[in-house]
């Protein structure tokens, strides 16, 4: 089959139903020696990401979070969160062998042979908490995105030891129990200049009552120049938290521009950004920024982001403690749940799931 791919004998339908349906991943595509991209995933010239659109040279704030009683700390979080939605984080307290078991644990999983991770594509998985999966909507999309993913629900400790794959599922475990103080912290300095003094536990639930965490895998690619690892977007969580490993290639919007961002890879860092419930909740004062991911034409990438997120029964809008001042709201009242199968029933497309939430 490796040749009848690599000279193009193999027609589009096979390659998509190869990857999505049988749970070979564009891991398992990759690995068959390809010497050309194979069409389902070449990206209309518009979505590649070409050098003349990006920039080395600005960067997103680099911020040292080790004295959370500095005021110079929640200004700098807050202005970043406002002005760039993105911002990296030194200095955060999760130790360092759990960010690097996560990301050895990602490997470890993606690295299975297809059979066992076929048992956790959407129509095999014991739970809906559980999936593996690949590209981000491929019934929906154009063409595919060069990424193969493992998303995992958090529910309880319990479920996730009964549940998740026990190829990763302690190192996941760890990641979500010990980043829960910096995501505590973080929205804690961004709630206080929104006017809300203290996080009760109707706040908590609202801003962290349910998480994600994708283990995501980006396989060296062919022609990294014709497809993307993942297309433009916005996150729909509340606050997304990063952990990305030394390869590079994520890119983040310029706020009100045309450029993008390359964000470089920073040992033990971690990286944060606003998601569309958090601009929603503040009326839009902190910016859920635009993000994307070239494919890479020499190494195999791995990302995890932990999306930290109301629950699916929350109805979210702008909160009474921003629009107290007089401010008009810009967002309705939205069911969490609507919102978020609004996002993954479409191809990515930018800020536009925000449409949905729009007055
Ligand atoms: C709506 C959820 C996600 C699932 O509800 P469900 O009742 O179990 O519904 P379904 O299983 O029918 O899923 C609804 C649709 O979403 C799809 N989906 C269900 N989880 C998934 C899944 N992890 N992945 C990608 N499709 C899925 C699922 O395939 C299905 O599409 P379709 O099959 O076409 O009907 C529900 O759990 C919920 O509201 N959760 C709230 C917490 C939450 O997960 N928030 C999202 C944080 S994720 C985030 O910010 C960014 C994620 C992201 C991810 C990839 C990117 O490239 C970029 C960004
Ligand atoms: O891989 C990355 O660096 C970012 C991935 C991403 O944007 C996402 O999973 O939402
Ligand atoms: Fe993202």
């Amino acid at each position: 089959m490796a040749s009848t791919i690599s000279t193009g004998l193999f027609n589009s339908w096979d390659v998509t139903n190869f990857v999505v349906n049988q749970g070979h991943g564009v891991k398992g595509l990759a690995e068959m020696g390809l010497e050309t991209l194979p069409k389902p995933y070449v990206q209309p010239l518009e979505e590649r990401i070409t050098m003349s659109k990006t920039t080395h040279e600005e960067s997103i704030p680099i911020i040292d979070v080790s004295n959370w009683n500095d005021p110079n700390v929640a200004d700098s979080i807050c202005n970043a969160a406002e002005k760039w939605g993105f911002f990296q984080i030194v200095n955060h307290g999760v130790p360092i062998h759990v960010l690097e078991n996560v990301k050895d644990a990602a490997h470890g999983f993606f690295g299975l042979p297809a059979e066992e991770k076929r048992m956790y594509l959407k129509d095999h998985s014991p739970t809906n908490n559980v999936r593996f999966g690949t590209s981000f909507s491929p019934q929906a999309e154009k063409a595919l995105e060069w990424k193969d993913y493992l998303s995992l629900f958090y529910v309880s400790d319990d479920e996730a030891t009964a549940f998740w794959p026990p190829v990763c599922k302690d190192e996941a475990l760890e990641f979500v129990k010990k980043s829960e103080l910096v995501i505590r912290r973080l929205l804690e300095v961004l709630m206080k200049r929104l006017n809300v003094k203290e996080i009760d536990k109707t706040k908590e639930l609202l801003l962290m009552g349910s998480k994600r965490i994708n283990l995501n895998y980006y396989p060296k690619c062919p022609n990294p120049n014709l497809t993307v690892g993942v297309g433009r977007h916005s996150d729909v969580s509340a606050l997304t938290l990063l952990l990305q490993d030394d390869i590079g290639g994520l890119y983040v919007r310029k706020m009100d521009g045309n450029s993008w961002i390359h964000v470089p890879p920073i040992s033990e860092s971690l990286v944060i950004n606003v998601g569309d419930a958090l601009q929603i909740m503040s009326n839009g004062r902190y910016k859920s920024i635009e993000h994307r991911v070239t494919a890479n034409g020499s190494k195999n990438r791995v990302s995890v982001p932990i999306f930290v997120n109301p629950r699916p029964f929350d109805v979210i809008g702008p909160l009474l403690e921003v629009l107290e001042n007089g401010e008009k709201p810009m967002y309705k009242q939205v069911l969490y749940s609507d919102y978020v199968k609004h996002f993954f029933k479409k191809a990515h497309d930018g800020k536009d799931t925000l449409e949905f939430a729009k007055i």
